[in-house]
């Protein structure tokens, strides 16, 4: 069902090489042809950093003292620093809701993007990581990093949907969704993740969830969806589909005040994509939360 792509060191995938397994559903080819096509500066440059590249937001406070003077020649460049640095404290902030693992252990992450996050969690705990993505282009730039810095035994992405993985029941330690729950249905996603998770085990996801006491998706919300052809859940969903396959909420964090600074940096940026006033207004109404959810496998 699954394969590894083969990599080279060109930036173009190598889908000629590799046994793609076919998506599941018309709506998944498009998720993978969207990630395939993506190549947004605010990302690309942002990774350029130090070689770690997300595709999730970041949290934390602005550190106006590094960025200096807006009229500096150099600002923009910090700009994308401090950008960079707040998405990385993002993964970080997931990292140490996983629990105690170590080197034994195997790590799964769901929707893993480039890759930028599957690094850190190997260089903090030393474990092996598996990441699926639909994306040959993603899973290829990620083992080409895992190469280049020489973690391709421990760090391996692949072609695969996360509804349907090939991790043996029980024989993952801990596992994420950074996020990439709002491309699937979340009784399907937490099936899976309490199927390959053993007992102990435990889930953590950083997603933007609507808020059900707003009432139902704001125009905010809907926009974002239009925008990334996805389907955010509310939090409600997030909390019964997780009761309902053995996930019970160690932690629940609402990061909202902690992501607004990100996009008010962001928005002044020369790297907008168009996105910024939907987050920030959907935060700021209430209508749309970003939230941590860590949870026992019991
Ligand atoms: C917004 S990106 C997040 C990437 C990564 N988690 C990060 O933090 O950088 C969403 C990811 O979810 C993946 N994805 C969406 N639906 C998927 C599915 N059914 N199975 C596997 N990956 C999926 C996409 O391929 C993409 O890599
Ligand atoms: C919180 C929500 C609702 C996220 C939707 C999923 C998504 C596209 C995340 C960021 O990806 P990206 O880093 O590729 O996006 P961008 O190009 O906007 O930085
Ligand atoms: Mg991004």
């Amino acid at each position: 069902m699954t394969t590894e792509t083969t990599t080279t060191n060109s930036a173009a995938p190598t889908t000629a090489t590799a046994r793609i397994p076919a998506p599941a559903t018309p709506y998944q080819e498009d998720i993978a042809r969207y990630w395939n096509d993506e190549a947004r500066p605010v990302n690309l440059r942002l990774g350029d950093v130090d070689g770690l590249y997300h595709h999730h937001y970041g949290i934390g406070a602005v550190d106006h003292a590094a960025l200096g003077d807006p009229a500096h020649s150099e600002y923009e460049k910090k700009l994308i620093t401090e950008l960079h640095r707040l998405e990385s404290a993002q993964a970080e902030f997931l990292l140490d809701h996983l629990g105690p693992v170590g080197p034994g252990d195997t790590l799964v992450d769901a929707g893993c993007g480039r890759g930028g996050s599957m690094i850190m969690a190997h260089q903090r705990f030393g474990s092996k990581v598996e990441g699926v993505t639909l994306s040959a282009s993603q899973a290829d730039f990620g083992n080409r990093r895992a190469r280049e810095l020489r973690v391709e035994d421990h760090v391996r992405s692949r072609v695969c949907n996360m509804l349907d993985t090939p991790f043996d029941k029980g024989g993952i330690a801990a596992s994420w969704n950074n996020e990439s729950t709002m491309y699937v249905d979340l009784h399907d996603l937490f099936a899976e993740h309490s199927r390959f998770l053993k007992v102990g085990g435990r889930y953590v996801t950083i997603t933007g969830c609507w808020n059900p006491r707003y009432g139902q998706p704001s125009k905010w919300v809907s926009q974002i969806n239009a925008h990334f052809e996805c389907n955010i859940h509310s939090r409600r969903e997030y909390l019964r589909a997780m009761a309902d396959n053995r996930l019970v909420p160690h932690a629940v964090v609402d990061l909202t005040p902690q992501t607004l600074p990100y996009w008010e940096l962001r928005a002044t940026s020369s790297l907008v994509t168009g996105i910024e006033e939907a987050f920030i207004e959907s935060y700021r109404d209430g209508s749309f939360q970003y939230v941590l959810i860590a949870a026992d496998r019991v």
